[in-house]
């Protein structure tokens, strides 16, 4: 391909990326996955050039823009030899018309910028969640150290502040190696690291992972606990809940999951009221500490759907407290950085609970914030994440 024509390639994508924002539709990684399955002659240095393309423009438009072209040309505003290339070959992109308009740039639609403005984000912070995000992996301690692992692996490694953690260059594709066939590492984010040390697991503890999703936090909490004791990992997800066990079994980890109904929660985990000594909270969320990874996503929030999910985050956290013991603790998490979702939920919890307090163990990266602990790309070199460790007082 020639370079004009990758960037009309990129334009193309981007108009299905921008569509399927709007309508709420597939994630861009999607999109583009089927784009270029459905294009098979695009060789492998297009793809990457044009995922390059799709992924620079997706970062500087803070608005979901217009078309694929104007958000094309917000790039180019930028870079001159992008412009270059809107030069009408065969192709490639009509030349820039006169007085024709670029997408609006910025960190994320206007709303959304002020919301982390008040959650105390300046336009550094906000910029740097636009970065692109290295590739953090977890030693699995069940099968070998942190230092061990880094012998085997075939690359120059970082280590970064989470114990357990070493640094990949962004994209790399380290699940293919025959190491994490073997169970020996996890790709998991250092701010997600750092967050399951703060609830603490220790061996022999009856843990409950509430959120578990796909189990990247419950794998984590598994190496913790040594697999002695007992993890249980829940979701009302299907999907998400049903990629744990091939996951644990691979790393060696013993967790039983159980699907739940929603609004049937707390009945369904009867069995766990008032038993657990540790609770993992990792809420659903907004999400807008992981734009490094997904982009497109500051595209699709509106004020409503913070409100929703903050709904979401106190039923949650609710449901987890009623599984405590007396004396036992719980983690709420979020990978989102705006204060209602995180500082805002605690607060309002502690407020309506004062048999519950906050006891943040050390922790190797982040700082205080609010009753909780906030981790950012620009601080701390992760995802953006808030969380906070409340216990349960003893009667
Ligand atoms: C942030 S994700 C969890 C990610 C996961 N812990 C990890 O580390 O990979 C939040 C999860 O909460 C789940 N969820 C939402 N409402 C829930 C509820 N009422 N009870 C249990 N899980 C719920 C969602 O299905 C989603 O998988």
């Amino acid at each position: 391909m020639t370079p004009s024509a990758r960037v009309q390639a990129a334009i193309d994508l981007l108009d299905a990326v921008i569509a399927a924002a709007k309508a709420q539709g597939a994630s861009a990684d999607r999109i583009a996955a089927d784009w270029f399955r459905s294009r098979r002659f695009v060789g492998s240095k297009d793809r990457r050039a044009i995922r390059e393309l799709v992924w620079s423009a997706i970062r500087v438009c803070g608005e979901v823009p217009e078309s694929g072209r104007a958000a094309m040309l917000r790039v180019a505003v930028a870079d001159p030899g992008i412009a270059a290339l809107f030069d009408g070959s065969t192709y490639g992109p009509a030349p820039i018309r006169a007085g024709e308009v670029a997408a609006e740039g910025g960190n994320a639609p206007a709303w959304l910028s002020e919301r982390l403005r008040q959650s105390g984000l300046g336009e550094d912070e906000q910029a740097a969640l636009l970065g692109r995000a290295p590739l953090d992996i977890r030693a699995n301690t069940l099968r070998i150290t942190r230092d061990e692992l880094r012998l085997r692996l075939p690359v120059e490694l970082e280590v970064t502040a989470a114990p357990d953690a070493l640094r990949l260059p962004s994209g790399t594709a380290a699940e293919s190696w025959p190491e994490f066939q073997e169970g020996l590492f996890e790709v998991q984010d250092s701010g997600s690291q750092i967050a399951c040390m703060a609830l603490d697991v220790k061996p022999g503890e009856a843990v409950v992972d509430l959120c578990a999703g796909g189990g990247g936090k419950t794998l984590s909490l598994g190496a913790a606990m040594a697999n002695t004791g007992e993890l249980l990992a829940c979701d009302i997800d299907r999907a998400r809940l049903s990629r744990l066990p091939d996951r644990a079994a691979r790393a060696g980890v013993l967790a039983q999951t159980r699907l739940l109904n929603p609004g049937k929660e707390a009945e369904m985990l009867a069995d766990w009221a008032g038993r657990a000594d540790a609770v993992m909270v990792d809420a659903p969320c907004s999400g807008t500490g992981t734009w490094r990874r997904n982009p497109e996503a500051r595209w699709r929030l509106d004020p409503r759907s913070i409100e929703r999910y903050c709904t979401m985050q106190a039923n949650v956290l609710e449901i987890g407290a009623g599984l405590v013991r007396p004396g036992g603790r719980l983690t709420y998490v979020v990978c989102s950085l705006i204060d209602a979702e995180g500082r805002d939920r605690i607060e309002a919890f502690l407020a309506a609970h004062p048999d519950w307090s906050v006891a943040m163990p050390p922790l190797p990266a982040g700082r205080p914030h609010g009753k909780g602990w906030r981790l950012t790309p620009l601080g701390d070199g992760t995802d953006g994440f808030f969380f906070a460790t409340i216990v349960r007082r003893v009667n």
